[in-house]
């Protein structure tokens, strides 16, 4: 196997790795670690640079400069054993004159496994029993997918990476997904690295949240931290829109406009006691008609932390 780690208690670290492309720094300087068993989601827009960090990790793409380990080896062109302990799912390729079970067995044996039960199970835990004897060029989007995850599973890994795993499948199949990856992770330590453009999709699996924006890392959320990092607003309504404006400025509250015309104000006194907010308008004889609490979704959220370093990087 390759070169150690300083750091050998990560299952995967990445160590300040960058890849320009020309003057294009399509990923920079960007360093993070997966413990073991983690679910660990790699969240950003289109063209973030997700893709080309996974194919840095996978040995794909040499880096401009920084190292990826894992389990505790750096990965480079020498790295051959390390492929039997990581599967990865980067585009879903198969051979698409050959059926389902034809394709396991290339990925059988490419990965040197002699027990051929090997696809039989892993035809059963990716639920493509009903079409094993399909050509892959035949199989429904979501099935090649399915087809593409068992070819990375096939050899029971330790680390599976997956590049955008859940495209193309039905509800029903996300949630199938999802269940297995729990399953594998929680009950036979498996360190799993997913990316995806959809917050809401990967906080119903991970464990923590790396997000990237123009090639670097902006953020990492804990997934048992994000409901108090959601922001709140408090919605108010009234009948006369310019008296509570008057109200609210002479008391101290900043509030701002939606486009609907109510007031928005943001977290601070107003949330943590709309109460007080609702007896001063009252007193003031301009009782609300509207007050209530509404918390930031997932995607706000998303799009606020890319704002936010917009505004600091711009
Ligand atoms: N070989 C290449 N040559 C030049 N630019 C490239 C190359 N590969 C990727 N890029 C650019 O690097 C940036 C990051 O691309 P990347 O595919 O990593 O993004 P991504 O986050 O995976 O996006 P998506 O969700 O759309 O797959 C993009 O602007 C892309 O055009």
């Amino acid at each position: 196997m390759g070169k150690s780690s300083g750091n050998g208690s990560a299952a995967i670290q990445l160590d300040r790795l960058t890849k320009n492309f020309g003057d294009y720094h399509a990923v920079s300087n960007l360093s993070l670690e997966v413990n073991s068993s983690e679910i660990f989601g790699f969240l950003g827009l289109n063209g973030a640079g997700k893709s080309t960090t996974i194919k840095m990790m996978l040995s794909l793409l040499k880096p401009s400069s920084g190292s990826v380990y894992m389990l505790g080896n750096k990965v480079d062109s020498g790295t051959h054993k390390l492929w039997e302990q990581v599967g990865y799912l980067e585009d879903a390729t198969y051979y698409p004159g050959l059926t389902v079970i034809e394709n396991l067995d290339i990925a059988r044996r490419m990965q040197m496994i002699s027990d051929r039960q090997s696809i039989t199970r892993v035809i059963e835990k990716l639920g493509l029993e009903a079409h094993k004897n399909k050509k892959a060029k035949n199989l429904s989007l979501g099935n090649k997918q399915r087809l593409g995850l068992a070819k990375a599973m096939i050899h029971n890994p330790k680390i599976l990476i997956l590049d955008e795993p859940i495209n193309g499948l039905d509800p029903a199949g996300v949630v199938e997904i999802r269940k297995m990856l729990m399953d594998l992770s929680k009950n036979s330590g498996v360190t799993v690295f997913i990316s995806s453009h959809q917050l809401e999709e990967l906080s119903k699996l991970v464990d923590r949240i790396g997000i990237i924006h123009e090639g670097r890392l902006i953020q990492e959320i804990n997934m048992a931290h994000l409901e108090q990092s959601l922001q709140k607003h408090l919605v108010l309504d009234g009948r006369d829109k310019n008296a509570i404006e008057h109200i609210l400025t002479e008391h101290g509250y900043h509030f701002e406009k939606s486009t609907d015309g109510l007031q928005l104000l943001l977290e601070g006194p107003a949330t943590e006691s709309p109460e007080r907010l609702a007896e001063l308008l009252v007193r003031s004889g301009q009782p609300p008609t509207q007050l209530n609490i509404v918390t930031e979704d997932l995607e706000g959220y998303f799009l606020r932390m890319i704002q936010s370093i917009r505004r600091i990087y711009k």
